[in-house]
């Protein structure tokens, strides 16, 4: 009876809401267990209803909606890739130009003529499971398949791997990647490689638009360069939007 009491007490303690996706959570960047494969079915996620989506573009500031728009025409009007980096203090609202783009090109992208609903267009990612679960996308590592704790050296994919994340990106258009600042500069070539690896292509990233958000005054990098020291690849054609 008392044992019962204590793994339902247990159960409690672990319990959490059920619109937050768990599985999304990947404790092991936090404590520093390698990944070994990642969950690929899901890297999209649902779209906001449109009511609350039409409600957190509402409430975009003008600084907000500036960036917002800008990303959003370039998306719909060009077809070279785009590289920029929204920054800002904690809490200046980031996380909600994110969230409102994040839906706002995952609906214009369903929306264009032969989409497949299981294309991922757009990717979500984060240097750590905890920063990851907040915006409620994947970490670095679990979505280009990057293994943990092996320095830097590029790894090339497997073809099973390979043959299943070019299924699974074959129309990956752009990639948001939230903290930044705690991505140094190995990691940031080897998300280069990685993705010029699945897109077959030599364009930097693979020819995949890169957002990426955060302040470069909060966390640094881990075991890893800041982002602008010592590149070994020339990161120049970043710099041009
Ligand atoms: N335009 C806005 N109008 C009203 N509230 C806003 C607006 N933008 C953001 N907020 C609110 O401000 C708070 C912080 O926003 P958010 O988490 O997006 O900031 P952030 O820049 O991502 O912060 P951090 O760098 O700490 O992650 C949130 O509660 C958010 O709802």
């Amino acid at each position: 009876m008392e044992k019962a009491h204590r793994d339902e007490k247990d159960k409690q303690q672990v319990k959490i809401p059920s619109n937050e996706s768990p599985e999304l959570y990947d404790i092991g960047q936090d404590i520093g267990i390698a990944v070994n494969s990642a969950n690929i079915e899901e890297l999209q996620k649902p779209r906001l209803p449109d009511s609350e989506y039409r409600t957190l573009v509402r409430s975009l500031n003008k600084k907000q909606k500036d960036f917002f728009y800008y990303v959003l025409h370039w998306c719909k009007t060009k077809q070279e890739p785009m590289y920029t980096f929204l920054t800002g203090g904690a809490g200046v609202g980031k996380s909600q130009v994110l969230k409102a783009l994040y839906n706002a090109l995952l609906k214009y992208y369903s929306s264009q003529p032969g989409s497949d609903p299981h294309d991922t267009h757009i990717l979500l990612m984060a240097p750590t499971g905890k920063a990851a679960y907040g915006i409620k996308g994947s970490t670095i590592h679990s979505a280009l398949l990057i293994p943990a704790s092996q320095g830097f050296h590029y790894k090339a994919l497997t073809s099973d791997k390979l043959n299943s994340l070019r299924v699974k990106f074959r129309n990956l258009k752009i990639i948001f990647i939230d903290e930044i600042s705690m991505v140094g500069n190995g990691m940031f070539t080897y998300i280069d490689k990685r993705l010029q690896q699945i897109m077959s292509s030599n364009n930097i990233f693979g020819g995949v638009s890169i957002i990426a958000v955060g302040d470069l005054f909060q966390l640094k990098p881990v075991f890893d360069g800041w982002i602008f020291n010592d590149l070994t690849h020339d990161y120049g054609p970043l710099a041009s939007n």
